[in-house]
């Protein structure tokens, strides 16, 4: 299979933005509800210069019973848009039909939905429906953290013949409790965004959040993280929205939200600026050293226990003394001014790898 070359100049995405100096905007109701909602909205939103109009019309929903969207006929609303306010529309898709009808409406831009990003079938046939018609599609990420998923529903659509394509990061689903309502794991996005550096990458604050108070620190730190733009939920009266509720805010809501975020520089653009980074990133190159040379120290210990324990058949995993090292390295941390789950993580990882070496030594495969 032919690894995504995806390497664009430019892009309908970048176009849309071109020389503004400001993120990419998509806004527009979770769900178009009526006919005049869905032209309210985005007559609203066209004031405050938004690039591209979002409102679902299939509604993938969690449990049967919930509002899943108006359907077809909310296309033609989204096309009503399109010509009368002169505004462009993207809509969420989910199987080969909705690719059609959308199409058929003139839709500008279609996005895979997170539900869809995890199953390749799925994508697939979405893939095969955009043959040959080359039409702008945003793929958000999988709800389970996968990276290369999510890499292969976007490939997918390039080998398809798409060639605007942008990603969406919108959180991944978390069994455990988190401010969020999707865990943002910036990790991932950051990885794709390093191996694609073109590719378009899309704050999505709403499912981040899960609540209207996110919406502003949620894409703040993805501008800080050198995101494109951002898709934000907008409804004209988002307490009696008939989807997420929570997280929407109104058009006047999103322009301050707007208004309040910085856009920052992507470098230092002053020589002295670079030299003092400079220096700062030398001593960072030391420190980095003594934390690589003390681990070597340390792992070397590792193996000497693992040949003692070999001798005296022992077993590795040593658990009194794991409990005492995961307690006593978090009161250092903190004594240090560390973070100390950060600093529980890194044992974790530290751990994982000190069992590893003394397997190979025990089971004497080195
Ligand atoms: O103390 C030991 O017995 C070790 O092998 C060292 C070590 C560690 O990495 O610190 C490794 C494995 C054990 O589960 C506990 C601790």
């Amino acid at each position: 299979m032919q690894l995504m070359k995806f390497n664009p100049t430019k892009s309908f995405f970048t176009e849309l933005q071109a020389g503004q100096g400001h993120p990419l905007v998509i806004a527009g109701p979770c769900s178009a509800e009526t006919e005049e909602q869905v032209m309210q909205t985005a007559a609203a939103l066209k004031q405050q210069n938004v690039h591209l109009f979002r409102a679902g019309i299939w509604k993938p929903r969690t449990r049967p019973g919930s509002f899943e969207g108006v359907g077809s006929k909310g296309l033609a609303w989204l096309n009503r848009v399109k010509r009368e306010l002169g505004m462009r529309v993207a809509i969420e898709v989910a199987t080969a039909r909705h690719v059609e009808e959308a199409l058929k409406q003139e839709i500008d831009v279609l996005w895979i939905g997170a539900r869809t990003t995890v199953n390749p079938f799925a994508v697939q046939e979405i893939a095969d429906a955009l043959q040959g018609v080359n039409v702008p599609v945003m793929v958000k990420n999988p709800v389970n953290p996968d990276l290369a998923l999510w890499i292969g529903a976007i490939e997918r659509m390039y080998h398809a013949g798409v060639t605007d394509l942008a990603a969406i990061h919108r959180g991944f689903s978390s069994y455990q409790k988190s401010k969020y309502r999707n865990v943002p794991v910036w990790q991932i996005p950051i990885e794709l965004k390093a191996r694609y550096q073109s590719l378009p990458m899309i704050v999505d604050p709403s499912h981040i959040g899960g609540k209207r108070d996110l919406i502003f620190p949620v894409s703040q730190k993805a501008l800080d993280l050198g995101y494109d733009g951002m898709m934000i939920e907008t409804h004209l009266t988002p307490d009696k929205a008939l989807s997420d509720a929570e997280q929407q805010v109104t058009p006047d809501a999103l322009k301050a939200i707007l208004a309040k975020l910085q856009v920052r520089k992507t470098n230092y653009d002053d020589a002295e600026l670079v030299n003092r980074a400079e220096e700062l990133r030398l001593q960072i190159d030391a420190a980095d050293h003594d934390i690589i040379a003390a681990l070597g120290r340390r792992m070397a210990l590792v193996e000497q226990i693992g040949e003692y324990k070999k001798l005296n058949n022992v077993q590795v995993l040593q658990l009194e003394r794991w409990k005492e090292i995961f307690r006593s390295r978090g009161e250092w941390a903190e004594d240090a001014g560390l973070n100390h789950a950060f600093i529980e993580e890194l044992y974790k990882l530290i751990h994982v790898e000190s069992i590893r070496k003394q397997t190979q030594i025990l089971d004497g495969d080195r």
